[in-house]
């Protein structure tokens, strides 16, 4: 822990809800140097420059900026996202704004996460680990992936490295929901003593029940609360411009730290695990390759090269087996975890229901990403938030996620993906009633260009443009404005722009968010 060593930032000791990320426009007007590191604040810009860093490595860009097929479905979650338009109000008083927001009964001071996002150690030397140094610092939670280039030890301990405790307003000492003082993890999770930041742990389903409780088990033991399952990937989507290069890295050995540092795991294959494993960067495939056929390297470099191809083709034959499962698979997962689980990939209105039934069963709290993947999974998809309108719009989805009685807490949360790149983006999930939403390529990019810094400037950025997004627009919190767009859009959807725009909520008339035809 190097919490002495943390470099000051513009966050005050506040609360959650006392946040105020405004301030960082503030910031870079008075700094007058411009946002720093990345220069700009345009996503375009910043995956131009992140291209054009990476541009010896093609392939590795490509990994991330590609997606399935013609790429339809990663435009239109843009696209779609863009038709979605904001009515401001005025005249009224929207002075301290929060953006905080109840995830799982805990409080955080903003409503976004970071991405399960794998193989980042192909675009940057530090791969996850400065993504989740940057997001424990300000107090967003990291979703670590199943391919990550780092262990899920090594993670949780990046991602406390620079974490602030936030004080309890309970003199007790244990976590207000109500109040804040949300990321002192040792507070919500006794297994995790000493965990700081938060941290939620990104599932490839294994094949073996057995690797996939040592998963769960070395996760719980780092702090790791929630658990996402990503249902989209059971193999990978046909994506062309991987296939142009034969870029896989998972089968070279690069990507497969948590398999490789995975008892259970290696000893299936008579092999003692490795924990402190650093992949090469940059990733030359073609030089690894030539090694492990013995055409290049020394004779450790051939065998090295060898072993590790062989670990990775087997991990990504045991993580992403192509095995589909069906969902009383998920029995086995629900016995071995006893946090919240969450369901990512979905995208259908039956499929979102049967979550609420399975993931709700017995009093548990539970949740579902809505979520394409970025586009990179099913080409011609719908765009992601239109899912996610949809969804919403179910009535069994909406009683799940009623509060209980007599408290603020929500057992099912709905929670979106896959297309985010703006604060106004953002703001309208959460208009349509998303609780929180994840961001991918922008931090992926922000990191190529700026490493931890990087990653802090485009969580601020998001910030500050929502925050001041959503003043302007006459709303001071999330919490008030979470699910009132759905109607207007619903409604405008139905009248086609041409009728009525305005949804009605309770009686009173609500216009807030309507679609138009870009
Ligand atoms: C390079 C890359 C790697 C990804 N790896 C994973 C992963 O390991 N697990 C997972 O559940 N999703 C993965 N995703 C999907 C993201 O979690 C997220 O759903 C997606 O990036 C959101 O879309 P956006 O990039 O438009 O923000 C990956 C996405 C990208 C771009």
């Amino acid at each position: 822990m190097s919490s002495s060593s943390a470099p000051a930032h513009f966050l005050p000791n506040l609360e959650p809800n006392q946040v105020q990320w405004g301030k960082y426009m503030i910031q870079v007007y008075v700094g007058q140097k411009g946002p720093e590191p990345l220069g700009t604040v345009v996503f375009n810009e910043i995956e131009e420059k992140a291209k054009d860093k990476l541009k010896d490595y093609p392939g590795a860009f490509l990994y991330a900026g590609g997606s399935a097929g013609t790429c339809a479905t990663e435009h239109a979650n843009t696209s779609y996202l863009r038709s979605l338009r904001i009515i401001p109000r005025m005249l009224k008083p929207t002075n301290t704004r929060s953006l905080s927001t109840t995830l799982f009964g805990f409080r955080y001071p903003s409503p976004i996460l970071l991405a399960p996002i794998g193989v980042q150690g192909t675009f940057y030397a530090e791969g996850e680990l400065a993504p989740a140094r940057a997001a424990g610092k300000l107090g967003v939670p990291f979703v670590c992936s199943t391919a990550s280039t780092r262990t899920i030890e090594h993670v949780a301990r990046a991602n406390d490295e620079f974490a602030k405790i936030v004080p309890s307003e309970k003199g007790d000492g244990s976590p207000d929901p109500t109040k804040g003082a949300v990321w002192n993890l040792s507070l919500i999770n006794k297994q995790s003593e000493g965990a700081l930041a938060p941290r939620w742990y990104q599932l490839y389903w294994p094949i073996h029940d057995s690797v996939t409780s040592s998963l769960l088990s070395r996760a719980k033991a780092s702090g790791y609360t929630t658990l996402v399952i990503t249902l989209d990937t059971m193999t990978l989507g046909w994506r062309p411009h991987d296939l142009e290069r034969s870029y896989l890295p998972f089968g070279l050995g690069v990507g497969i730290e948590i398999g490789r540092s995975d008892p259970v795991f290696m000893a299936l294959h008579n092999r003692k695990p490795t924990a402190d494993y650093e992949p090469p960067f940059p990733y030359l495939p073609s030089d690894i390759l030539a090694m492990a056929r013995g055409l290049k390297g020394t004779e450790q470099e051939q065998a090295k090269a060898k072993e590790d191809a062989f670990v990775g083709q087997a991990w990504l034959a045991e993580s992403n087996s192509g095995t589909y499962r069906g969902w009383d698979d998920l029995d086995f997962i629900l016995k071995e975890w006893e946090g919240p689980v969450v369901l990512k990939g979905i995208q259908s209105v039956r499929d979102a229901e049967k979550a609420v039934e399975v993931l709700m069963k017995d009093g548990r709290e539970g949740g579902i990403i809505v979520s394409n993947h970025g586009g990179r999974q099913v080409d011609g998809a719908i765009p992601s938030i239109l899912a996610l309108q949809r969804i919403l719009s179910s009535k069994k989805v909406q009683e799940a996620r009623n509060p209980l009685p007599g408290s603020n807490k929500k057992k099912f949360h709905v929670l979106f993906d896959s297309g985010i790149r703006t604060g106004s983006d953002i703001l309208k999930a959460v208009m349509l009633g998303a609780d929180a939403v994840l961001i991918g390529r922008p931090y992926v990019y922000a990191s190529i260009l700026g490493g931890q810094a990087g990653v802090e400037q485009v969580i601020q950025h998001l910030l500050a443009d929502l925050e001041i997004t959503m003043g302007l627009s006459g709303w001071d919190s999330l919490d008030e404005v979470r699910g009132k767009g759905l109607k207007s859009v619903l409604a405008s959807v139905k009248g086609d722009m041409k009728g009525e725009m305005v949804g009605v909520d309770d009686g009173e008339e609500v216009e807030i968010l309507i679609k138009v035809d870009c």
